[in-house]
């Protein structure tokens, strides 16, 4: 094994019950090393250490493996589509670790990262489809909606629940504090002899075919 980083994320993830085969390792190594060379020149993320790398990407996107145990979510021959994936997160370790479970879309509005996802692809010999299209524009409906650190919890929620297919999921990862986030969409009103009230409006807008 060229790089100790890997060595960490198998630990981690075996610490946590995900095991990796020989394949599954390898792919990530490579993954590594591409993400190492193409970040310099298409900026996909600010961690740069290969260290976060396997932390905060690779791990990090296989939390959830345990979601998906723990809240029994089917994942076996199911679309999964992930919108604002940027470098590939957490889309491409899923694929790596489903394998052909899982028929994959990985989604996002910037070119050069959905080159970088291209290039990937051939280079790890996986299968995924890109689209690089910001997700509004995107008819098509998937099993499983997955999304992390793409923006606003609420405008991910509206964009997200639009792709997905009935009885579908939709799963945003969030890292920051979501009671910031909520309370610009929080209102509240005062009334007389009754404690104040707080509602959560989402406005839904027609969206203008082209
Ligand atoms: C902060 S990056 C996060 C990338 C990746 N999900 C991760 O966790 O490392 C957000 C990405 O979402 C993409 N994005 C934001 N809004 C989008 C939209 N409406 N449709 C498609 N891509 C979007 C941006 O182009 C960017 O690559």
């Amino acid at each position: 094994m060229e790089n100790k980083e890997i060595e960490i994320l198998i630990k981690l993830c075996n610490q946590n019950g995900i095991n990796f085969s020989e394949k599954q390792i390898e792919l990530f190594d490579k993954y590594l090393s591409m993400y190492m060379k193409w970040n310099k020149v298409y900026n996909l993320s600010s961690i740069r250490k290969k260290e976060e790398v396997v932390k905060k990407h690779f791990f990090d996107s296989l939390t959830l493996v345990k979601l998906f145990e723990i809240k029994n979510i089917d994942i076996t021959n199911k679309t999964i589509a992930d919108f604002g994936t940027g470098g590939g997160f957490p889309g491409v370790p899923l694929k790596i670790y489903y394998q052909d479970k899982i028929e994959l879309y990985l989604i996002d509005s910037i070119q050069k990262k959905c080159i970088f996802l291209e290039m990937l692809r051939k280079e790890l010999n996986l299968k995924y489809n890109v689209i690089c299209d910001r997700a509004e524009n995107i008819k098509e409906k998937f099993n499983i909606v997955v999304s992390r650190a793409t923006g606003e919890t609420f405008e991910v929620l509206k964009i997200g629940k639009n792709l997905l297919k009935n009885k579908g999921y939709l799963i945003i990862m969030k890292g920051q504090k979501i009671e910031e986030e909520v309370k610009p969409f929080t209102i509240e009103i005062e009334f007389k002899n009754y404690p104040s009230r707080k509602f959560i409006v989402i406005e839904k807008h027609e969206r203008k075919t082209k």
